[in-house]
C-alpha cells in the first residue's frame, strides 16, 4: 500500500508516518513529494490554510501512484485583532474523497505578529526570534511559545489522527 505526502518538511513527514503506523497495520510505502499548495506562502485565514492543505493532498495524486495522498498546511489568521497559529491537513483519496481536519490554536506574540504583517514568512521569523535554525522543521513556533511541551510534529500528529480517523470510520461504512 502506497500513501503520498505532500512535503518533505520532516515535522510533517514523520507525524504522517507515526500515525499512520499506528493505525494501519500493513506494510506501507510512503512516497513524500514537494507539490504546490497554489496559496501563499504564509497563508493569512484559515480558509487559505485549508485550501492549501487540500491543494497538497489532491496534488501528491498527480505525481504518484498511491491509494491516498496527505497535504499539510500552517498558516496564520486574526481572532479580535490577535494573530493565531492555525494549522490544517487534508486526506485525498483516488476515489475523489477529502477529508479535512484543523490543529490547536494558540496566539502570536505582538513582535511576531508584526513581522508576519510587513509581509515576512513565521519560518524566518521564528529563526531570528528563538535564534534557531529551521524552526519549522523541528519545535515551530507551537512549541516555543508552548515552553516545548507540544512541537509541530505533535501538533500534527493530533490533526492525522483527526483525519485518519475519519477516513478509517467513513471508508469502511
Ligand atoms: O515545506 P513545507 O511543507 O511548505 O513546510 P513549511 O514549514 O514551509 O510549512 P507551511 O508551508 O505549512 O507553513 C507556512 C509558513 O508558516 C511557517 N510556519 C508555520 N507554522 C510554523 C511553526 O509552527 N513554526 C515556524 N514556522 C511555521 C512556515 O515556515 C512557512 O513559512
Ligand atoms: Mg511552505
Amino acid at each position: 500500500m502506497k500513501i503520498a505526502i505532500g512535503t518533505k518538511n520532516r515535522a510533517k513527514t514523520q507525524a504522517v508516518q507515526k500515525v499512520v503506523k499506528m493505525y494501519i497495520k500493513k506494510a506501507i510505502v510512503f512516497e513524500a513529494v514537494s507539490v504546490n499548495s497554489d496559496v501563499s506562502e504564509q497563508p493569512m485565514s484559515d480558509e487559505e490554510t485549508r485550501q492549501g492543505a487540500m491543494n497538497r493532498a489532491k496534488a501528491t495524486l498527480t505525481v504518484t501512484d498511491a491509494q491516498f495522498g496527505f497535504g499539510l498546511e500552517g498558516g496564520v489568521k486574526m481572532l479580535d485583532g490577535v494573530m493565531y497559529l492555525c494549522n490544517w491537513a487534508a486526506l485525498a483519496t483516488k476515489t475523489g474523497q477529502v477529508y479535512t481536519a484543523a490543529g490547536a490554536q494558540i496566539p502570536l506574540p505582538k513582535e511576531i505578529a508584526l513581522e508576519i504583517q510587513k509581509g515576512r514568512e513565521l519560518g524566518p521569523v521564528m529563526d531570528d526570534y528563538a535564534q534557531q535554525v529551521n524552526t519549522r522543521e523541528h519545535s515551530g513556533a507551537i512549541g516555543v511559545f508552548t515552553n516545548g511541551y507540544v512541537d509541530r510534529q505533535a501538533m500534527f500528529e493530533h490533526i492525522l489522527t483527526l483525519l485518519l480517523g475519519q477516513y478509517l470510520y467513513f471508508e469502511k461504512n
